[in-house]
């Protein structure tokens, strides 16, 4: 008997001790929950509520990020604080308050984000620190001058012929194939717009069925699609120990490689017929003049060399590719779009070929292919900055640590700005006079000092293309297939692979 209460009062003690640690450890979750929450609201932007770890991950949709973004924008205003993952993040949606947050020295840098810091490396332009992005922004922006993306340089009809000769031989392929040809266009601009890159970066021609450009055009499309922003593996980077993101990132890191090694084949080729005669033709040489001329070696070496042109190589091609793609989709879709812009190109070239001198005449053609960068913004979630410090912008404070998401998206669909932004309207680009009269809220290649490098390059073979296709071409819709314009978003919004019908005129 008496060993038996003993033995229940054992028992007792046994269960009041585990649910004492129970409720322990529930006090403790909960006070680290409230904690986490506290802490992360205070002082903070307005925002939506996240789960601890994930944040608000879970929200997010992993086709058009973009969206779920933009209606949270419409909510909490011009910038707002989001959870993403462990990184905390300021989104701003109001070009005047990006362009003020983008011009400061301390949001010149990029976040540590794991996919991105695995595709660019920490190297070359895009995702460099600080510190090499000075030398290589100022060394790029350099050669494309001097290459004549700028008004008055030397250079300039050079590479308007280029890129000529490339659209022609473009119009070419496509009219050669029958009076009406149906076709996917990709294929043909992913390698005429790569030729132009090729001569200019790399020194390269390439022929149509050359291997090494298809293999490294294939490996880039992947590549850009798995470092989409919106991707988890960026924001909880311990998830790659989980079976179906290592393999994944396995495939990542495979392609990189893969990338690296067909570009430093473009190299070594030009480091074997380098002179050193103090001339240049093409960006890998100049790189390798500048290591010649004393360039620190720290930055002037082949590795660093690889991840630059592989930047600047991803940055000519696929963001060009697909807006042209874009805007045959738009052209195809819109006939008396289409006939407007033929018809101003008639009237100001008078048969001639087109010079960059002449764009500023083709009032109703800057608004078309503006209202498309608009209205598909090519970048949709920006590219992000990251605070170093704590920075105060009008009676905003955005911490030190912080992530800098510009949604370019958001902008660009702003109801406030844009009067019915869903609909394609390229009047909106003109003013009372018809003449072109651009939006300050329109900034499809980001804003402040670290804005695209190439924005000119782009602006150049953008007009030089469309010039060709619609003197020679009239695009229309394949058949009754209606044009599919709901592209799909890794770090740029691409188009979805679809045939328009192309007849030669
Ligand atoms: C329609 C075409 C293009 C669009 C929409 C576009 C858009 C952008 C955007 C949004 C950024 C981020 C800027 C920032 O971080 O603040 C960027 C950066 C960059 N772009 Fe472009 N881009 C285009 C074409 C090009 C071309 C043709 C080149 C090369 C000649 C290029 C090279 C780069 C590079 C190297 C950067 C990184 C700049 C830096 O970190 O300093 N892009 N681009």
């Amino acid at each position: 008997m008496l060993t038996s209460q003993i033995h229940d009062k054992q028992v007792l003690l046994f269960y009041s001790h585990i649910i004492s640690m129970l409720v322990a450890a529930l006090v403790i979750l909960v006070s680290i929950f409230i904690l986490y929450v506290y802490y992360d609201r205070q002082e903070h932007l307005p925002g939506p509520w996240s789960l601890p770890i994930i944040g608000y991950l879970h929200k997010l949709d992993p086709v058009a990020p973009n969206l779920t973004l933009t209606k949270l924008a419409q909510k909490y205003g011009p910038i707002f604080g989001i959870k993403l993952g462990l990184v905390n993040i300021a989104v701003i949606s109001e070009a005047k308050l990006l362009k003020k947050v983008l011009l400061k020295d301390e949001t010149l840098g990029r976040p540590p984000l794991f996919m991105l810091h695995e595709m660019f490396g920490g190297k070359g332009l895009t995702y460099s620190p600080v510190s090499l992005w000075k030398d290589q922004r100022k060394f790029t922006a350099n050669f494309l001058k001097s290459a004549g993306i700028t008004k008055f340089s030397p250079a300039r009809k050079e590479l308007e012929d280029l890129m000529t000769n490339y659209a022609e031989d473009f119009v070419d392929h496509v009219s050669t194939q029958g009076n009406r040809v149906t076709l996917d266009p990709s294929e043909a601009l992913v390698h005429y717009v790569c030729s132009i890159a090729g001569t200019l970066l790399l020194g390269k021609l390439f022929s149509w069925d050359d291997e090494g450009r298809r293999n490294l055009i294939h490996n880039l499309d992947t590549i850009l699609h798995e470092a989409k922003l919106g991707g988890a593996l960026n924001y909880l980077p311990f998830l790659r120990f989980l079976p179906k993101y290592r393999e994944s990132l396995v495939a990542f890191r495979e392609t990189m490689d893969k990338v690296r090694k067909n570009l430093a084949v473009y190299i070594n080729e030009c480091q074997k017929t380098f002179s050193n005669d103090d001339s240049s033709t093409n960006f890998i040489e100049a790189f390798l003049l500048q290591r010649s001329r004393g360039g620190p070696p720290e930055i002037y070496n082949v590795d660093q060399l690889i991840y630059l042109v592989f930047d600047v190589f991803l940055g000519s091609t696929e963001t060009t590719i697909s807006l042209l793609k874009w805007i045959i989709l738009y052209l195809a879709q819109y006939q008396d779009v289409q006939d407007k812009v033929r018809q101003e190109f008639v009237e100001v070239l008078q048969g001639k070929t087109l010079e960059m001198s002449d764009v500023p005449k083709l009032s109703y053609t800057q608004a078309v292919l503006s209202e498309v960068s608009r209205i598909r913004t090519l970048v949709p979630l920006g590219f992000p900055h990251y605070a170093s410090e704590d920075i105060h912008v009008d009676d905003i404070k955005i911490r030190k640590g912080t992530t800098i998401m510009p949604l370019l998206w958001a902008i660009h669909m702003d109801p406030k700005v844009w009067d019915q932004p869903e609909d394609f309207r390229p009047e909106r680009f003109l003013d009372e006079e018809n003449k072109f009269a651009p939006s300050e809220s329109f900034i499809p290649f980001q804003c402040g000092k670290r804005m695209c490098v190439g924005d000119e390059f782009a602006r150049m073979m953008i007009y030089i293309f469309v010039a060709g296709l619609v003197k020679n071409f009239r695009v229309e819709p394949c058949g009754s297939i209606p044009v599919d314009f709901s592209g799909v978003c890794g770090l740029s919004l691409v188009p979805k692979a679809q045939k328009v019908v192309f007849v030669n005129i």
